[in-house]
């Protein structure tokens, strides 16, 4: 778990810590971490391999649902995304990530803003830098755009575009899936899903860069943290990095495990508003992302939550007959509000029941 700080960075220019596109022969004091090797890391093998599921797979929901049940995160393959979209996505990253500090900053996040460059907001917890950029879209990515490429914004943006739009109805599709595989039938989802079809879903895309780094083992790509959506998909590029901190159980202590880049496949990640749905049954999963020694890894985010006023509690089915409702009903935003100021204490603070271990 990661510490907490003993003074938060919140507030202070983005150009003061940020180093220029980490041009470093060493890791500075301001990103060397100090608690990264709480648990060991375990290599993905036999026990502690993470589930890759074919959509396609007639036995899909079972599979889902002991994945969600072992584990809260699992990669899929054949899920419809083209691997060019793929492709030409991860060109307007490295354009993006290319370009020279004072450009990447006039498409700075302003502090009232979701979207837009800059440090993911759980740095603001830490006393230490992340070795890593990000470039946060909620909504129309075209401001944002028209301040990196005056004159060539358009590329990006329909990319975006294009991705947002098959990115939701995988979501979509995936959240019924991981609803059918908590036991519930097709009418129980039509009365209980917050979603109703995939134009309503909520979304966020987060591009993340991960420099290569002199000295990987000093420093943290991304902090240990769980999402806070119903769940998340995220692309990364050929360079390994993720990792996911699986529970002490008869295989093993609680350790981390690395999730490999598997090519044209996604890793789908439990948030905490899936965790609240479904009563606890599906936990969200903490993870993290390293750095590489010589390798620049990217990976892309897409967050799906419900519509931002939609009250999300537990599905009135899971509640019985063992246990009442673990979790109050609450809005994505007001989640994330209650993250900002509470970190990974936000979902104690939304119990008003006991969950089963
Ligand atoms: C919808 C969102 C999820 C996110 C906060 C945000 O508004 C946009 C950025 C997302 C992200 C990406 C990196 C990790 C994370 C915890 C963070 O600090 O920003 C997530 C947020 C989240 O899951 O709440
Ligand atoms: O880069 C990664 O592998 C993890 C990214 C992530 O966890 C996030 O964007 O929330
Ligand atoms: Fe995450």
């Amino acid at each position: 778990m990661p510490s907490l700080p003993e003074k938060p960075l919140s507030n202070v220019p983005l150009q003061l810590h940020q180093p220029k596109n980490f041009q470093f022969d060493s890791v500075p004091e301001s990103h060397a971490w100090l608690d990264l090797h709480d648990h060991p890391i375990v290599d993905p093998i036999g026990p502690d391999t993470v589930p890759l599921i074919d959509l396609t797979d007639p036995k899909l929901t079972a599979k889902i649902s002991k994945a969600c049940e072992e584990w809260g995160v699992f990669q899929i393959t054949r899920h419809g995304i083209q691997p060019d979209l793929l492709t030409r996505l991860e060109e307007q990253i490295h354009r993006i990530f290319a370009l020279p500090a004072d450009r990447k900053l006039k498409a700075a996040k302003s502090p009232s803003d979701v979207s837009g460059y800059g440090l993911v907001p759980i740095s603001s917890f830490f006393s230490k830098l992340m070795w890593s950029e990000g470039f946060t879209i909620s909504g129309s990515p075209l401001h944002h755009a028209q301040k990196l490429w005056p004159d060539d914004y358009s590329s990006f943006c329909d990319v975006v575009e294009e991705f947002d739009n098959v990115m939701r109805q995988l979501g979509n599709k995936l959240l019924h899936k991981i609803l059918l595989s908590l036991g519930l039938s097709k009418d129980d989802i039509i009365r209980a899903c917050p979603v109703r079809d995939w134009h309503d879903m909520s979304a966020a895309v987060q591009l993340n860069s991960y420099p290569p780094c002199p000295d990987p083992d000093r420093t943290i790509g991304l902090a240990a943290h769980t999402d806070s959506s119903f769940l998340t998909l995220l692309y990364q590029n050929s360079v390994s990095g993720l990792q996911v901190l699986r529970p002490k159980d008869h295989t093993g202590p609680m350790r981390w495990v690395t999730v490999p880049p598997v090519p044209n496949t996604f890793t789908v990640n439990i948030g905490d508003l899936m965790h609240v749905l479904s009563n606890g049954r599906f936990r969200s999963v903490m993870h993290r992302a390293m750095v590489n020694p010589a390798k620049h890894r990217i990976s892309v985010g897409f967050f799906c939550g419900p519509p931002m006023d939609v009250k999300v509690g537990p599905i009135n089915k899971l509640t019985w007959p063992e246990r009442g409702p673990v979790y109050r009903p609450v809005t994505w935003q007001e989640y994330q509000r209650l993250r900002r100021k509470l970190f990974d204490k936000a979902l104690e603070a939304i119990k008003i029941g006991e969950e089963i271990a």
